[in-house]
């Protein structure tokens, strides 16, 4: 049966990326999603600008929503220090399967932990089940319609302190107009907006930088 994007994206890794080198693989995958299909990863230029938020932030404890193959969990563990850790959430099986692939080649397994599940329903079990108080750094990127409920699950859940930053991709494009109104007019945050474009592509995209006040 025909293979599916992300094998072929990860047969593009194995065969270009050198192992234990985190660029090499992020090259690798940028390369085949501009020359051969496109993918869903945050991309290069945008991830540009998630990697600035990342190293003036030095988070310790970061959270991701949305893993697919890799490509965002490797650009950011690659710039975090020494015992910090990513906790990223994937509920499709196969993509999952993907990603720890791409993780390893990379050679950031130690700074990673990839949980195969839903995030609303790991976010509230993130304090029993990883020792996790709040985090440093949120960088959401799955389903469109889910940011907005998990911020505010997140609130709930006591995982965002003074300072928690969350980074949220695709905000024009397709866009997330109900989370986008929310973090903009709430007084428990503040927002900016990062301009971009859609990764490989031409249109207009970015990232709100939300930072939480408590
Ligand atoms: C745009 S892709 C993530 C891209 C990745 N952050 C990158 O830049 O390389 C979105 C992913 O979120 C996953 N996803 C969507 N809703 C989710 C949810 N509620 N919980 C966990 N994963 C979810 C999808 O299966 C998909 O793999
Ligand atoms: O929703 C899509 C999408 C919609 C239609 C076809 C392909 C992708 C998408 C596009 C760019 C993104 O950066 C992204 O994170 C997503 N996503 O699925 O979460
Ligand atoms: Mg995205």
């Amino acid at each position: 049966t025909r293979s599916t994007r992300p094998q072929r994206l990860l047969k593009a890794v194995k065969q270009h990326a050198t192992r234990g080198d985190p660029q090499s693989v992020i090259s690798a995958i940028d390369h085949f999603c501009r020359h051969r299909e496109w993918a869903m990863n945050v991309g290069d230029e945008k991830g540009c600008i998630l990697d600035s938020v990342v190293s003036e932030l030095n988070p310790e404890k970061v959270l991701e929503l949305g893993t697919y193959c890799g490509y965002s969990t490797v650009r950011i563990a690659r710039l975090l220090p020494p015992g910090a850790r990513l906790i990223t959430l994937e509920f499709n099986p196969d993509y999952a399967v993907i990603a720890r692939q791409v993780i390893a080649w990379a050679g950031i397994e130690d700074k990673v932990q990839l949980v195969e599940g839903a995030s609303e329903d790991w976010i509230p079990r993130m304090k029993e089940h990883f020792g996790i108080e709040t985090f440093d750094l949120v960088f959401l990127d799955h389903w469109k319609d889910h940011y907005l409920p998990d911020t505010k699950l997140m609130e709930g859940c006591g995982l965002l302190r003074k300072g928690t930053v969350l980074l949220a991709d695709n905000v024009i494009c397709p866009g997330v107009p109900d989370y986008l109104e929310y973090v903009r007019n709430s007084r428990s945050y503040k927002s900016c907006y990062f301009k971009s474009h859609l990764e490989y592509t031409r249109a207009e995209d970015g990232l709100e930088k939300s930072v939480f006040l408590g």
